[in-house]
């Protein structure tokens, strides 16, 4: 198999594939992915600007990274884009909406789907239960019907609950559906978070720092199983990441933050080239260069 950019890559141990969408089972904020258009965007803190009109484009189905050092507004901009943080000023479009004046659940049912950089599962609930949660948005039939078991409530959990396990399949967790997510190894629940995020039909993911804290195999299986929600769904994915061999790898575009400015936009290659990325990781690793990386 040979990477799109001509780098030679291990075949995948595991073919992933799952239907793009189950559409009698609801979906979210219209048809495909989008752009997702991120104009000027400033945020400003009591006196210290996190983000400094910082734009870019991720462009429809893409893996796009934004990298920089530890202070430089990466996870301000996660916050703008998932409707956490509003900016002091700048506009984020995603698909014709304008999202920066919206509220966090808003934003997610135009179809963005963020994971958080710490595990945000219920541990004690299975991986089934963790992921049906992720459902909720699409669910149709109210509490009371739902309460009241009524055959066309029935009927719907039974179509989610068979969408659930697609998607715990398609994310290499399907064997562990019955297990309380508290038991699983972390690279698992890192998976799991994945699948739960993906169960809302998503048109964009913002996956915050995807690899931390996991050792070089399971960033491995994690970097495998992004590219094939790329390939496999076309879902466009924007994700924060320290690890540089796995953005090199995986991404089809990088924005560079420091201090809260954009210093830095294009393909991977170009990036890690660029004289002014490498002055602003030197005091940090020694520069984006992928050695450090181990996916
Ligand atoms: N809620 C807040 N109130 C005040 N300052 C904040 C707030 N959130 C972030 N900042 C400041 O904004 C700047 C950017 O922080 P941010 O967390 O976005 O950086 P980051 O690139 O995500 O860093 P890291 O890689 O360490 O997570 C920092 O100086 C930070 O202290």
């Amino acid at each position: 198999m040979t990477h799109r950019r001509g780098v030679p890559r291990t075949p995948p141990t595991r073919r992933r594939r799952i239907p793009a969408r189950n559409q009698p089972v609801g979906t979210v904020g219209g048809d495909g992915p989008a752009e997702l258009v991120v104009g000027e965007v400033t945020v400003r803190f009591a006196g210290l600007t996190a983000l400094d009109a910082v734009s870019f484009t991720v462009a429809p189905g893409s893996v796009h990274a934004l990298i920089g050092p530890n202070g430089a507004g990466k996870s301000t901009c996660f916050n703008v884009l998932s409707g956490v943080y509003r900016a002091t000023s700048g506009s984020v479009r995603f698909g014709g909406a304008e999202l920066t004046s919206l509220r966090p659940h808003q934003v997610a049912a135009l179809g963005v789907a963020r994971t958080f950089q710490n595990i945000a599962l219920s541990p004690h609930l299975t991986v089934r239960d963790n992921l049906m949660l992720g459902r909720h948005r699409l669910t149709r039939a109210g509490f009371v019907s739902a309460g009241l078991r009524l055959p066309s409530a029935r009927r719907e959990a039974v179509r989610h609950g068979a969408r659930v396990a697609e998607i715990a399949e398609f994310a290499g967790v399907g064997d562990a559906l019955s297990i309380p997510v508290g038991l699983l190894p972390y690279g698992v629940q890192k998976r799991v978070e994945l699948a739960r995020a993906l169960c809302m039909e998503p048109r964009l993911l913002l996956l915050d720092e995807p690899v931390a804290g996991m050792n070089g195999g399971e960033r491995r299986e994690m970097a495998d199983l992004i590219e094939s929600v790329r390939e496999s769904l076309g879902i466009s994915i924007l994700l924060v990441e320290h690890d540089m061999g796995m953005v090199m790898r995986i991404a089809d575009a990088v924005t560079v933050l420091d201090f809260g400015r954009r210093i830095a936009d294009g393909p991977p290659e170009e990036v890690q080239r660029d004289p002014e990325v490498i002055r602003a990781y030197l005091g940090d690793f020694g520069g984006p260069s992928g050695e450090r990386g181990e996916a």
